[in-house]
């Protein structure tokens, strides 16, 4: 069976009010960046990834995006700084991606979009039990975005599109180990940061995002191996390709924008 919502003329996001209220709520995500109308603010320190001792665990596909997901049982791999009071643990990372052409991220920057959007999604364990409940608290999760701009080959990037093979049907997981998204990140941590939302179903507040300002780049090659995954499961006869899986930006209703210095 099927989620309920996808990305489709039918269950895309302009519908996914009818089964979650929220989405029409005071804190979605993700939004419109306007550089020029982030408040400048000298007391955001900087952000420190402690990722060395992260280690992934599979991949797999869940039907609406493809999902590394990490050993977070103790803080080995966490985020901590920036706007955030304690130690967030890396529970997964993921992306967005469009068709063809330069559409595909979920937040944008004064209406620039880029071919994909990574997630590396955390969740502050000092303060809840469980992801899950994590995922549903005001400061429960923290949302680093990287854009991917099309442009020359990512060497970082092939040992996840190299696996891609093996979760080309939605349901399908497979080992995937020793993979630390350190090799992801641009070379600069300047970023955005506002309180947002989770930009899925089921789209709860509980997001403090994180959004850097230099992107990365792939090329339409790489891109291309995001498309040959499948929204369908193996069983299904449909072949539908995974692609053009995110949220338009959504209103501001009043929130600030901060931006750090480095
Ligand atoms: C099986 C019961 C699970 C309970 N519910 C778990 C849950 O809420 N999961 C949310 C998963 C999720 C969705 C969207 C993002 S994004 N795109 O905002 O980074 C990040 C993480
Ligand atoms: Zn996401």
């Amino acid at each position: 069976t099927r989620d309920p919502w996808g990305y489709g003329n039918e269950d895309g996001p302009d519908a996914w009010h009818k089964d979650y209220p929220i989405a029409q709520g005071n804190r979605q995500s993700p939004i419109d960046i306007i550089p020029e109308e982030a408040v400048h603010d000298a007391s955001l320190s900087p952000i420190f990834l402690s990722y060395d001792y992260c280690n992934s665990i599979n991949i797999y596909n869940n039907g609406h995006s493809v999902i590394v997901e990490f050993d977070d049982t103790d803080d080995r791999t966490v985020i901590r700084g920036g706007p955030l009071d304690n130690a967030y643990r890396l529970k997964q990372f993921h992306f967005h991606w469009g068709g063809k052409g330069n559409h595909g991220s979920e937040h944008t920057v004064r209406g620039k979009t880029y071919a994909s959007e990574l997630h590396l999604v955390h969740w502050n364990a000092a303060k809840y039990k469980t992801f899950g409940e994590a995922a549903a608290g005001p400061d429960g999760l923290a949302v680093i975005a990287i854009f991917l701009e099309k442009g020359d080959e990512h060497r970082g990037l092939h040992k996840i599109t190299d696996a891609f093979y093996m979760v080309k049907f939605k349901g399908s997981v497979a080992d995937f180990k020793g993979f630390n998204p350190k090799i992801l990140l641009p070379n600069s941590l300047v970023y955005w940061t506002y309180p947002g939302s989770l930009t899925t179903p089921p789209l709860h507040e509980s997001v403090t995002w994180i959004v850097l300002k230099e992107p990365i780049t792939v090329s339409e090659k790489q891109m291309g191996r995001f498309r040959m995954l499948l929204i369908s499961g193996e069983e299904e006869d449909d072949r539908t390709r995974m692609e053009n899986n995110f949220r338009p930006p959504q209103p501001l209703k009043g929130r600030k924008v901060r931006a750090s210095s480095n």
